[in-house]
């Protein structure tokens, strides 16, 4: 599902920050992507989910070689990703209940449809009595918790969180990731870029290990 091969990743005119990264992911997997702080992992993630692309080196996802990809292709490839940011990216001037919905809107589906999931699911991040306010009034976690839900509602084929369990407490984060082991269960491929040891900890999945631009495997 996606390729790496002696991938390397320089900002402009600055050292490479990703150095002769390769790996594959398979479909259907679950891994954790960890390493110290300035490591690389926001910028790995940013590779995968289209917002930059190699300076050098081979990458493909979903069978595509990103450096041949048209402006056409990349929404459509997009599409098919759930991606948690770090900053999470909520829209203000809508509603947590329409931030999640969003998604699904921009699929062309019809309210009727899927009113009923997304507060469920609004329920299950813990975010019941939050469901018609704006992203304005959010805690931090809070604001989290609906970037993850907006993730994982269309079912993605991947999932990409950067630091998805960053501003909730130990209890929480384990309930967010039986989100993401359920989704992975019904078919998802997840990447999970986190700190925290706990975390991983408690799900056996294969690790990426980031320092100073390189990975080290551990499977
Ligand atoms: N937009 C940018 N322009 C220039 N350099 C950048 C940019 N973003 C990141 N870097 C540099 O790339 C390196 C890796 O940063 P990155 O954010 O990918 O690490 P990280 O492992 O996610 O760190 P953290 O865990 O602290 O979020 C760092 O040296 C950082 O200064």
């Amino acid at each position: 599902m996606i390729r790496f091969e002696n991938v390397g990743l320089r900002y402009g005119m600055g050292p490479e920050v990703l150095r002769d990264v390769s790996f594959v992911i398979d479909r259907g997997s679950f891994q954790f992507l960890t390493g110290p702080s300035g490591a690389g992992k926001t910028s790995l993630m940013r590779l995968l989910f289209l917002a930059l692309k190699p300076t050098r080196g081979l990458m493909s996802l979903f069978d595509h070689d990103v450096a041949t990809l048209s402006r056409t292709d990349l929404p459509t490839l997009r599409r098919r990703l759930g991606v948690v940011f770090q900053d999470f990216r909520l829209l203000d001037h809508l509603s947590t209940y329409e931030n999640v919905a969003l998604p699904l809107r921009v699929m062309g589906k019809e309210e009727t449809s899927y009113r009923t999931d997304v507060v469920e699911l609004l329920h299950w991040v813990g975010l019941g009595h939050r469901v018609h306010v704006h992203p304005p009034v959010l805690s931090g976690g809070e604001k989290q918790r609906a970037a993850i839900a907006r993730a994982v509602i269309t079912q993605p084929e991947l999932l990409l969180a950067d630091e998805p369990t960053g501003n909730v407490d130990p209890t929480l984060a384990r309930r967010l990731l039986r989100l993401f082991m359920e989704l992975h269960r019904l078919g998802t491929t997840v990447v999970i870029a986190t700190h925290d040891i706990g975390l991983m900890d408690q799900y056996d999945a294969r690790r990426f290990v980031l320092n100073e631009g390189r990975v080290h495997i551990y499977d």
